[in-house]
C-alpha cells in the first residue's frame, strides 16, 4: 500500500488546474486566489515622509534651529528648509527639501520659534525613504496567492480597486449509502443520519474560492451513482464523494468511476482512511473518501482539501497542510500498527514547548472523539513513540 506522503504528493502533482480567471472588485476579492501577479504601480513609500511626530531640521552641526512652519500628514505643499531652520512635522507628513533628520518631539525643547535637541541627531533619523519598502515594478503578490486580509490591504495600498482572480472552483459533494438519512427525516431501523455531507460542506464553506454544490445522498445502486456522477462531472471542477469506497459488494463508487473515467489510485497506508482514492471523469477530478466519518474528515483535511486548493490555483507548497513539531506526552511501545496513523489529539503549551496528547475514542466511526481535537498526530507505521519524543502534528 502506498504511504500517505507519497500519496499526497502524487495526488497534488496530478491535480492540474482547470479553472478560468475573472476580474472582481477589491471588496469582493477576500479569500479568492490571484490569477496574475500583482505588480507595484508606485514606490512604497511613495514619498519621503516622517516616521515620528517631531521636527524636521536642516544642519546637524547647529545647536538650535528656527521653526519656520508646520508639515502635517496630507498637506500637499512641499516645504524647503535652509541651514539652521526646522519645521514642526507629524508622522506621515512629506519631508521638506534639505531635511537632514527628524528629531522626535520627546527629544526637543522649544522656546518661542527656537528649537533645541536634547540628543544629537544623525543623518536620516526618523525619515521613511521613498521606495525603501518596495520599488515600482516589484511583485507585490505572486500568482496563486490567497487573498487574505493583509494581501487585500497591500493591494489597496497601491490603489488597486479590482483584482484578477481564478473563478471559484465548483465542488460537488455527495455521500452514498442506503443506510443514510438526512437530518430532516425519520430514522427506520438500522438507518443513520448522514454526518459526512454536512461536515464536508461546513469545512468547504470556509473557503471563498470554492463554490459548493450539494449533491445529496446517493443510494447503493450502480446505475444511479453512475448517472449522477456523470452529470455532476459536466457541472463541476471536482467531485467529493464519501462512502462506498471500500471492498464490499455495495461499495459501488469505484465501479462507477471506472465506467465513467479512470481511477488514478486507490488505497493508502493510513489509519483512518485506508480506502481513500482518486480518479477523473473527463476534466473533473473525483476524490473517494471513506464512509467512516473520522476517516472521511481526516482524509479530507490532509488530502482532499490540499488537492482542491491546487485545482483552484494555489501552489502546491501553499496548499499542503501546515504542521509543526510537538513533544509526545504518551508512549506507543511497541507500535505494531502497519499503517501510518493520524491520532486526534490536544496540545498543551508548556515551558518545554508544545506537548501533545491523544484523545480517548480513536475509532474511525467516533466523531465525538474528534470534536475536541486540535491536531492530528502523525504516528509513522511500526515506529515506537517514546514519551518526550518530537512528533509531527497537523492543526485542524
Ligand atoms: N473487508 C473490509 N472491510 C472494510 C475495509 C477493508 O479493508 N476490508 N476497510 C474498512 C475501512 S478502513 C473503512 S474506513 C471503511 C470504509 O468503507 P467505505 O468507504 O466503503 O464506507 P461505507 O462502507 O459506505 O461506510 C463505512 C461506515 O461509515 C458509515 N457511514 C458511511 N457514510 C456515512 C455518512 N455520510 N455519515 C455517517 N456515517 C456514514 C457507514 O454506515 C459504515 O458504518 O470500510 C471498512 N471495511
Ligand atoms: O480507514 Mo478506516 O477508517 O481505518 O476505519
Amino acid at each position: 500500500m502506498m504511504d500517505f506522503y507519497q500519496g499526497q504528493e502524487t495526488l497534488l502533482q496530478q491535480a492540474s488546474r482547470i479553472v478560468d480567471s475573472e476580474i472582481v472588485p477589491l471588496n469582493q476579492a477576500a479569500g479568492r486566489i490571484l490569477a496574475q501577479p500583482l505588480i507595484a504601480t508606485a514606490d512604497a513609500p511613495a514619498f519621503d515622509n516622517s516616521a515620528m511626530d517631531g521636527y524636521a531640521v536642516c544642519g546637524l552641526d547647529c545647536t538650535a534651529w528656527q521653526v519656520i512652519g508646520t508639515a502635517a500628514a496630507g498637506d500637499t505643499q512641499q516645504l524647503t528648509l535652509q541651514h539652521g531652520q526646522a519645521v514642526r512635522i507629524y508622522t506621515g507628513a512629506g519631508i521638506p527639501n534639505n531635511t537632514d533628520a527628524v528629531i522626535m518631539q520627546e527629544n526637543t525643547s522649544v522656546n518661542g520659534d527656537s528649537l533645541c535637541s536634547t540628543r544629537t541627531p544623525a543623518t536620516g533619523d526618523n525619515i521613511r525613504r521613498r521606495g525603501e519598502e518596495l520599488k515600482q515594478g516589484a511583485t507585490l503578490l505572486e500568482k496563486g496567492a490567497l487573498l487574505n486580509a493583509q494581501a487585500i490591504g497591500l493591494a489597496a495600498s497601491q490603489g488597486a480597486n479590482e483584482l484578477h482572480v481564478y473563478q471559484k472552483l465548483r465542488v460537488s459533494v455527495f455521500t452514498t449509502g442506503d443506510e443514510l438519512v438526512s437530518g430532516n427525516s425519520q430514522l427506520q431501523q438500522h438507518q443513520i443520519y448522514d454526518s459526512n455531507r454536512p461536515m464536508l460542506q461546513a469545512s468547504l464553506s470556509e473557503y471563498a474560492f470554492i463554490e459548493i454544490i450539494d449533491g445529496g445522498i446517493l443510494p447503493d445502486k450502480l446505475d444511479i451513482i453512475t448517472n449522477t456522477l456523470a452529470k455532476a462531472a459536466d457541472n463541476s471542477h471536482s467531485i467529493i464523494i464519501s462512502g462506498g469506497a471500500s471492498v464490499g459488494d455495495r461499495d459501488l463508487v469505484k465501479p462507477a468511476l471506472q465506467q465513467l473515467g479512470n481511477i488514478e489510485h486507490w488505497k493508502l497506508a493510513i489509519k483512518p482512511g485506508k480506502p481513500f482514492g482518486w480518479g477523473n471523469i473527463k476534466q473533473c477530478r473525483v476524490m473517494l473518501l471513506p464512509g467512516n466519518p473520522v476517516a472521511s474528515f481526516v482524509t479530507f483535511k490532509l488530502l482532499g482539501l490540499p488537492a482542491l486548493q491546487t485545482a483552484a490555483g494555489r501552489h502546491i507548497m501553499q496548499a499542503l497542510p501546515e504542521c509543526y513539531q510537538a513533544k509526545a506526552a504518551f508512549n506507543i511501545v511497541p507500535n505494531q500498527q502497519k499503517r501510518r496513523e493520524f491520532l486526534r489529539g490536544t496540545i498543551r503549551f508548556t515551558n518545554n514547548g508544545p506537548e501533545v496528547q491523544p484523545l480517548a475514542k480513536q475509532g474511525s466511526h467516533m466523531l465525538s472523539g474528534c470534536v475536541d481535537a486540535q491536531v492530528l498526530i502523525d504516528i509513522p507505521a511500526q515506529t515506537d513513540i517514546q514519551h518526550g519524543q518530537w512528533v509531527t502534528v497537523y492543526p485542524i
